[in-house]
């Protein structure tokens, strides 16, 4: 099975008409409304307040994306990331299969747009975490999104933790240090920041949330 195949709701595989005839399940035009972004500095904690979400709230539904990087210990296919080299990456982007997509500190990233709209169609909420640069291209193609900023309680604590990770060599983590300080001075672009001093506090929050959408007023 080719990656595109797979990158369908839930891993199934799925039609190239599946995302048109959820469109017209949804009248035509499908709402952002029900879609969030999580983003924020490499570091601050944006992976593990997803795998709490995925551990606590299954029903909260979180896009895989793609990407071009290699994976860490531990990452799932699937799971984490659907892992694609170059040139999978290049005719996802030329077939208009990613909602978006950006580089980061040397490799690709992208949100399976199928998935996403066919989620949406049903009414599902659903959770993105992305970096700054597909944060914007979503607010540029779905105005309706929520974006989310998770800030870290101090640069020095940002710092502490990606290093802590120990999963990057230090020329890299400098790369992602420097897309840091972008990120953070970017926070006013957001709908609302919840700063990362507690994964359960902010899981609390974002469920909180993904429960309560702008349709509900
Ligand atoms: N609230 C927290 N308090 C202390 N440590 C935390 C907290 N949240 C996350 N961490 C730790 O910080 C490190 C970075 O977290 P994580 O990998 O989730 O960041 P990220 O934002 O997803 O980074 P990247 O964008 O590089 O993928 C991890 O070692 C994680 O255990
Ligand atoms: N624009 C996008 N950014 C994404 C996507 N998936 C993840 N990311 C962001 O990339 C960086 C680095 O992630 P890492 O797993 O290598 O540490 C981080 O900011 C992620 O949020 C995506 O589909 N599009």
């Amino acid at each position: 099975m080719e990656i595109a195949d797979r990158l369908a709701p839930d891993g199934r595989g799925g039609s190239a008409a599946a995302a048109s005839s959820a469109a017209s399940a949804a009248g035509g035009s499908i709402s952002s409304r029900r879609l969030t972004v999580l983003s924020g500095p490499s570091g601050v904690g944006k992976s593990t307040v997803v795998a709490e979400i995925r551990r606590a709230h299954p029903e909260v539904w979180l896009s895989v994306s793609v990407t071009t990087r290699a994976p860490r210990p531990g990452e799932i296919h699937g799971v984490h990331y659907f892992f694609a080299d170059d040139v999978e990456f290049d005719r996802l982007v030329d077939e208009g299969e990613l909602l978006e997509w950006a580089e980061f500190a040397g490799n690709r990233y992208g949100t399976p747009r199928r998935a996403v709209l066919e989620h949406l169609a049903a009414g599902v909420p659903a959770l993105l975490e992305i970096d700054l640069q597909g944060a914007r291209q979503v607010r540029a193609s779905m105005p309706d999104a929520r974006l989310v900023f998770l800030a870290p309680p101090s640069w020095e604590e940002l710092v502490r933790r990606l290093v802590g990770r120990g999963t990057e060599a230090p020329e890299v983590i400098e790369r992602r240090l420097a897309a840091a300080r972008e990120e953070l001075a970017a926070e006013k672009e957001f709908d609302l920041t919840l700063v990362n001093t507690s994964v359960k506090g902010v899981c609390a929050e974002l469920i909180s949330l993904l429960a309560v959408h702008p349709s509900d007023d």
